[in-house]
C-alpha cells in the first residue's frame, strides 16, 4: 500500500498542552539527573534472545564499573532466569551498599508477591509497578475506566506496601516505591497527577530523604510528540504534584520518532530529577532513551555527569557481546566513524585545530591557566573517552593534503611544509584513486618513506650519506680578503652510489649547496636548491633535526629557480642539523635521478694536496679496508698525480684503484715473482729477546736458505735479507692493522724500506704492503714486497745508467 496523499486522514496529531507560562524553555542544565539503567530489564525485554545469567551478570558489573546506583535489574516475575539472577545477586553479595536495584512488577498480586520475594535480603530495593494509564489502553487493553484504573493502581500500592513492611521486618530491606502510570505522554495530564496522588497517599510512607521519596516515573512509552510536548507534560507533573519534595519526577523516554535525547534533556528543564534509559539506547522498538549519549552530552557542557566513560570501548564491547546487537557506526560518541573526517576540508580543519590547541594550551599552561577544547568538528576530547586519535583522519580518495600530513606527523613526527604536503598529496592521491580504496595509516606511511627514501636500509635510495666533513675551509679561487670567501663552506663525503661507496667533495656558501655542487662535478647531477625548512623532533638528548628540501633542475638565477615548474622534495633526519638537511637533499636527488645511469665517479687530483690525498686514502679504505700509514698516503699521491697529469688531473674511481694494485703489487699477481715468502720459522735465543730467523724466500728469482737474528722478526728478516742482496735495506717505517672481524680477521702490514746501493750511489725509499691470517706471516710479506719494488727499480735505474 503506498504512502497515502493525505496522512491526515490516517493519522491524528499530538494534543498540545495549554501551558503559556513554561519555564522550562529558559531553563539551561546545570547538574547532571540520578540515572536509572533499564538495560537489564527493558533493555533485555527486547531482545531477541534475552540475555542468560552470565551475560546479565557481566553488564551488570560493567554498569557498577561505570558508576551507577540505581539499576533496574530485572522482571523477577517474569521467568526463573530473572529471579534467579536477582537472588543470586544478592546472596553472593554483589550489590554494594551504596547501589539500589530496582525489579519491576505489574500490578498483580501474585506477581508483586514473587517479585519481593526476589529481593528479600538486599540491603535497598526499589520496587517498580507499573499500569497504562492512557484512554488507549484503558479501553482497549484492560477495558477499564478512569475510577477502575486508579483503583488498581492504588490497590497494588497498598499491597506492595504491606509486603515490603513485612519483608523490611523479616530481613531488614530498605524498599523504595516507584510508580510508573505507563503511557503516560498519552494519558490526560489531570488524570496522571490524580493516579499519582492517589498512589501516593496509599504508599503513605513518601519522605524528603533521598531514601524516602517515592518516585513517579513518566514514561514516554511510545514516543507520540515532539520534545517540547514532553517537556510541556512533565512542566504540568512537577507543578501539580503535592509534596513535590517528598517526590523524585523520573523520565522513561522512548525513541519512536528519534527524539528521545531532546526529550529527556527538555524535560529535565522541565523539572525532573531522574532518567530512565539503556546504554547505547537499546529497548523496545527503536530503543530507550541513550544514557551514554545524554551523560556526554552534559560532560561536553562542562557539566560532571556522574558516570564514568573513560574506557568507552570496552563498556561497547560489553553491551554488544550481551545485546547480541552492535553499535552503529555513527552512533553519537560511541560509533567507530564519530571521530574520523575522511573528506579533505575536515581534515584540513582539525589538523590546524589541533596544532592552535597544542600553541593555546601551552600558553595557557605557562599563564595557569584553563586548557579549553576549542576544536574544529570534535566536539568531544576522543582521549577523554580512552579513544585515540588514531581514527580522526582517515583517508580516501576524498581527503585532502591537511589530513595526510597530520597522519604522516602523528606516525612519523614529521611536520611538512606546505608545499611539500601539496605534494605528498598527489602520491597519495594517485593511489587511492588507482585501488579505489581507504588508505590505511599504513599505506601512507609506506607510501611516504618509499617516495622520499625514508626510514632505513628498506627504503634507501641510490645515494645514500655514510659520512661527511663540512669544514669552513675558503675557496683558493676566491681572494683571501673576499668577504665571501668566510662564508664558504666546503662538503667531504663518502656517499654510497648505487652501493658502492665513493668520496666526494664540494664547495658552496652553504652545506647544502657545497653538496649539490659536489654533485654536479662528481654524478652529473644538476639540481638547484629553492626551499629548506628544519624543526626539532624529540627533547633534551634524544632531540634530532628534521630537514625538508626541494631541488628544481640548475638554473642560473633564483628567478629561474622560482619559475621552474619541475621540482622533488626530500626529507632528512638526524641528530646532526647539517647531517639532516645533507640527507633530506640527497633524499631529493634520488627522486630525481630516478633510474638515470649516473657516470663512473672521477677524482680531481692534484691542486691541493692536502685534502686530494685524503680523498684517496678514504677511497683505499673504503674500497680495500687498507688504513695506509700518512707518509705512504703521500707517497702514493705523488703516484696518482704523475698518473693523472695525463688525464687533465682527473682519475676515475677505477683507475685509481688499479693504480693501487699495481703500484704496490698488492691483491694481484707478481708477475716478476723475484722475492716472495716461502717458509719461515721464528726462535726465541735464550733471555736475550732476541730472535733467530730461518726458512726459504725466494730471493732475485731463486729459491734460498735464509738465517738472520734480530731483536725482533722484521729486523731477524732484514739480517737475513741482506746476506743475500748487493745493496743494504734497513726499515724506515712499520705499521699494521686488523682488516675484518671474527674468524675472518686478517693482518694489513705496511714497510717502507730504506735501500742504499753501489756503495751509496743509489738510495732509494719504497714501501711493501701486504695481508695475510698470521700477522707475522703479513709483516715478512710486506718486507719482500717492497724487496721486491726495490730490485725492480734498482734495474730500471742501472738499466737506464
Ligand atoms: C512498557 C513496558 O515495558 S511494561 C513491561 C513489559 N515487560 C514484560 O511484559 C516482560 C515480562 N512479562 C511477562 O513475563 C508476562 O507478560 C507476565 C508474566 C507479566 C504476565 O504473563 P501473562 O499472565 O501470560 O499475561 P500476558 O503476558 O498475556 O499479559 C497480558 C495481561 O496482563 C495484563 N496487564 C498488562 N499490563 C499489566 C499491568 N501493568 N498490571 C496488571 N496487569 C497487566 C493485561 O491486561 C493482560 O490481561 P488479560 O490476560 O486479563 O487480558
Ligand atoms: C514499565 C514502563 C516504565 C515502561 O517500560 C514504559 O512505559 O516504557
Amino acid at each position: 500500500m503506498p504512502m497515502l496523499a493525505d496522512p491526515s486522514k490516517k493519522y491524528k496529531p499530538y494534543t498540545p498542552l495549554n501551558l503559556p507560562d513554561r519555564q522550562w524553555p529558559s531553563k539551561v542544565a546545570e547538574k547532571p539527573p540520578i540515572w536509572l539503567s533499564t538495560d537489564l530489564r527493558d533493555g533485555n525485554q527486547a531482545l531477541a534472545n534475552p540475555m542468560t545469567i552470565p551475560q546479565k551478570t557481566l553488564f551488570y558489573q560493567t554498569l557498577l564499573k561505570c558508576g551507577f546506583k540505581e539499576i533496574e535489574i530485572a522482571y523477577p516475575a517474569a521467568s526463573d532466569t530473572d529471579f534467579n539472577f536477582v537472588r543470586g545477586l544478592i546472596e553472593s553479595g554483589q550489590v554494594p551498599d551504596d547501589v539500589w536495584i530496582q525489579v519491576l512488577t505489574p500490578a498483580r498480586e501474585d506477581l508483586i508477591r514473587r517479585t519481593i520475594e526476589s529481593v528479600a535480603g538486599a540491603k535497598h530495593a526499589i520496587i517498580h509497578m507499573y499500569n497504562a494509564t492512557s484512554c488507549l489502553f484503558r479501553e482497549v487493553v484492560f477495558r477499564a475506566s478512569k475510577e477502575e484504573t486508579l483503583a488498581l493502581a492504588v490497590k497494588h500500592t497498598e499491597i506492595i506496601r504491606k509486603l515490603t513492611d513485612e519483608c523490611t521486618q523479616k530481613c531488614g530491606t530498605k524498599f523504595r516505591y516507584e510508580y510508573s502510570p505507563e503511557t503516560f505522554t498519552q494519558t490526560e495530564p489531570e488524570f496522571a497527577i490524580e493516579i499519582c496522588e492517589a498512589v501516593k497517599k496509599a504508599w503513605g510512607r513518601a519522605g524528603t530523604a533521598h531514601e524516602n521519596r517515592i518516585i513517579f516515573n513518566l514514561p514516554a512509552t511510545v514516543e507520540i510528540g515532539p520534545p517540547n510536548h514532553y517537556a510541556d507534560l512533565v512542566e504540568y507533573f512537577c507543578r501539580h504534584i503535592s509534596e513535590r519534595d517528598k517526590v523524585y519526577v523520573s523520565l522513561h523516554p522512548h525513541n519512536d520518532r528519534g527524539q528521545g535525547i531532546a526529550a529527556a534533556e527538555l524535560a529535565q528543564l522541565a523539572g525532573a530529577d531522574r532518567v530512565e534509559g539503556c546504554l547505547f539506547g537499546n529497548g523496545e522498538r527503536t530503543g530507550n532513551v541513550d544514557l551514554v549519549n545524554l551523560a556526554l552530552n552534559l560532560y561536553t557542557q562542562g557539566i560532571s555527569p556522574g558516570v564514568d566513560f573513560s574506557d568507552i570501548q570496552s563498556v561497547i564491547d560489553v553491551v554488544t557481546q550481551c545485546n547480541d546487537l552492535p553499535v552503529h557506526p555513527r552512533h553519537p560518541y560511541a560509533g567507530e566513524l564519530v571521530f574520523t573526517a575522511f573528506s579533505g576540508s575536515h581534515q584540513d580543519a582539525v589538523k590546524k585545530g589541533f596544532e592552535h590547541q597544542n600553541a593555546r594550551w601551552a600558553e595557557a599552561e605557562c599563564k595557569g591557566e584553563l586548557k579549553y577544547w576549542h576544536m574544529p568538528y570534535l566536539p568531544i576530547d576522543p582521549a577523554d573517552l580512552g579513544c585515540n586519535y588514531e581514527a580522526v583522519i582517515r583517508v580516501n580518495a576524498q581527503s585532502g593534503k591537511g589530513g595526510i600530513a597530520y597522519l604522516v606527523q602523528q606516525h612519523l613526527g614529521l611536520d611538512m611544509p606546505r608545499k611539500m604536503q601539496i605534494s605528498f598529496y598527489s602520491v597519495i592521491q594517485e593511489i587511492a584513486d588507482r585501488e579505489a580504496r581507504e588508505m590505511t595509516v599504513e599505506d601512507i606511511t609506506t607510501a611516504f618513506r618509499k617516495t622520499y627514501h625514508y626510514g632505513g636500509s628498506m627504503y634507501e635510495g641510490r645515494l645514500v650519506l655514510k659520512s661527511f666533513r663540512i669544514s669552513a675551509e675558503a675557496s683558493p679561487d676566491l681572494p683571501s680578503s673576499d668577504e665571501a670567501a668566510d662564508e664558504r663552506r666546503q662538503f667531504d663525503g663518502t656517499v654510497s652510489v648505487d652501493g658502492v661507496l665513493r668520496v666526494i667533495r664540494g664547495d658552496g656558501n652553504g652545506p647544502l649547496s657545497a653538496l649539490l655542487d659536489a654533485l654536479r662535478t662528481h654524478l652529473e647531477v644538476d639540481l638547484s636548491l629553492r626551499e629548506y625548512s628544519e624543526h626539532a623532533i624529540g627533547q633534551g638528548q634524544d632531540t634530532k633535526a628534521a630537514s625538508y628540501v626541494e631541488l628544481v633542475p640548475l638554473a642560473r638565477d633564483v628567478k629561474e629557480i622560482r619559475k621552474s615548474t619541475e621540482s622533488w622534495w626530500g626529507i632528512g633526519v638526524d641528530p646532526d642539523i647539517a647531517g639532516s638537511g645533507l640527507r633530506a637533499v640527497l633524499s631529493a636527488v634520488n627522486s630525481a635521478i630516478g633510474d638515470r645511469p649516473l657516470p663512473e665517479l672521477k677524482l680531481s687530483v692534484g691542486y691541493s694536496a692536502k685534502t686530494s690525498q685524503a680523498d684517496i686514502a678514504s677511497l683505499i679504505l673504503n674500497e680495500l679496508s687498507l688504513e695506509l700509514p700518512r707518509r705512504l698516503q703521500a707517497s702514493f699521491f705523488e703516484v696518482v698525480q704523475r698518473a693523472a697529469r695525463e688525464s687533465n688531473g682527473q682519475m676515475s674511481y677505477t683507475d685509481l684503484i688499479k693504480l693501487f694494485k699495481e703500484t704496490y703489487v698488492y691483491d694481484i699477481p707478481d708477475k716478476d715473482g723475484r722475492f716472495s715468502l716461502q717458509s719461515f720459522k721464528m726462535e726465541n735465543l735464550g733471555e736475550s729477546g732476541h730472535k733467530e730467523l730461518t726458512g726459504e724466500f725466494v730471493i732475485n728469482g731463486k729459491l734460498t736458505k735464509v738465517a738472520g737474528q734480530g731483536n725482533g722478526l722484521l729486523t731477524a728478516a732484514i739480517a737475513a735479507l741482506n746476506e743475500h742482496l748487493d745493496g743494504r735495506v734497513s726499515i724506515r717505517e712499520y705499521a699494521e692493522h686488523s682488516i675484518g672481524e671474527g674468524s675472518d680477521v686478517k693482518a694489513a702490514s705496511y714497510v717502507e724500506l730504506a735501500y742504499e746501493g753501489d756503495g751509496g750511489a743509489i738510495k732509494l725509499n719504497v714501501w711493501g704492503i701486504a695481508k695475510d691470517t698470521d700477522i707475522s706471516a703479513s709483516g715478512l710479506k710486506a718486507l719482500l714486497n717492497a724487496s721486491s719494488r726495490v730490485d725492480h727499480m734498482y734495474r730500471e735505474l742501472t738499466q737506464k745508467k
